[in-house]
């Protein structure tokens, strides 16, 4: 399988801080990589920059042949944390202003299991997140923000603990909208959890800047 995603004497540093130490590695089309190690080794600083958030202090990181930010941007989609709601609608903040099918937007709705609850809303998928932004749960934020990542289809997934402000019932449901968007691609995942990482090609431990397989 071809290389997807690859870094070369890639370091990283903020200020005088270095927070990566000329790394080297490669991860193929259709792998599942974990990202784990402690607390400030570094791993969201590492998945910014193969996300064109960041840009390496030395060598290169590549990104389905881009290294640019621009280009890395049109390749990737991301979860994250939080999932960064607009003061939209429903709709708005799923296919951010883009003009989509209206089937294609059911389909990931339904993918994501959303339907139920946009089908209680007054104003269903039209709702408007700004004044009731406080009463969607954090489930429903994340999957949102899954709808949002399937409908762009890029074929790469960058995970940044998706599910580590969510409780445990809620991050049942949203690890199995994960599953869906994650199915035929590339995924990166960071997290504190080994557990999410069940059947992963591979994990890889950030230490004092360098990894460890
Ligand atoms: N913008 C910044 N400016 C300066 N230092 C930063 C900045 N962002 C992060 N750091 C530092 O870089 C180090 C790595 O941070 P990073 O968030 O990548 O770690 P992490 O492994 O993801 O941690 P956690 O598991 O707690 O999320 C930490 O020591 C952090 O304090």
């Amino acid at each position: 399988m071809e290389t997807v995603i690859y870094g070369e004497n890639l370091s990283f540093s903020y200020k005088e801080k270095e927070i990566l130490k000329d790394i080297n590695f490669a991860i193929k089309k259709g792998e599942r990589v974990g990202i784990v190690g402690e607390s400030g080794s570094g791993k969201s600083t590492f998945l910014r920059l193969l996300a064109g958030l960041l840009s390496p202090t030395g060598g290169v990181v590549s990104v389905a042949g881009e290294t640019s930010a621009e280009g890395i941007i049109k390749k990737i989609s991301m979860v994250m944390q939080d999932a960064m709601l607009m003061p939209l609608t429903i709709k708005e903040n799923i296919t951010l202003g883009k003009d989509v099918p209206v089937s294609r937007i059911e389909e990931v709705i339904k993918a994501t299991k959303l339907d139920k609850w946009i089908d209680s809303l007054e104003y269903g998928i039209d709702t408007y997140l700004g004044d009731r932004a406080n009463e969607i749960s954090g489930g429903q934020a994340q999957r949102i923000a899954i709808a949002r990542a399937m409908l762009k289809d890029a074929d790469i997934i960058l995970l940044d603990e998706p599910t580590s402000s969510l409780d445990k019932e809620t991050t049942t449901e949203v690890l199995e909208a994960l599953d869906r968007l994650m199915e035929g691609k590339t995924v990166v995942h960071v997290t504190h959890h080994p557990d999410l990482l069940k059947g992963y090609d591979r994990i890889i431990t950030v230490k004092e800047g360098r990894f460890y397989e």
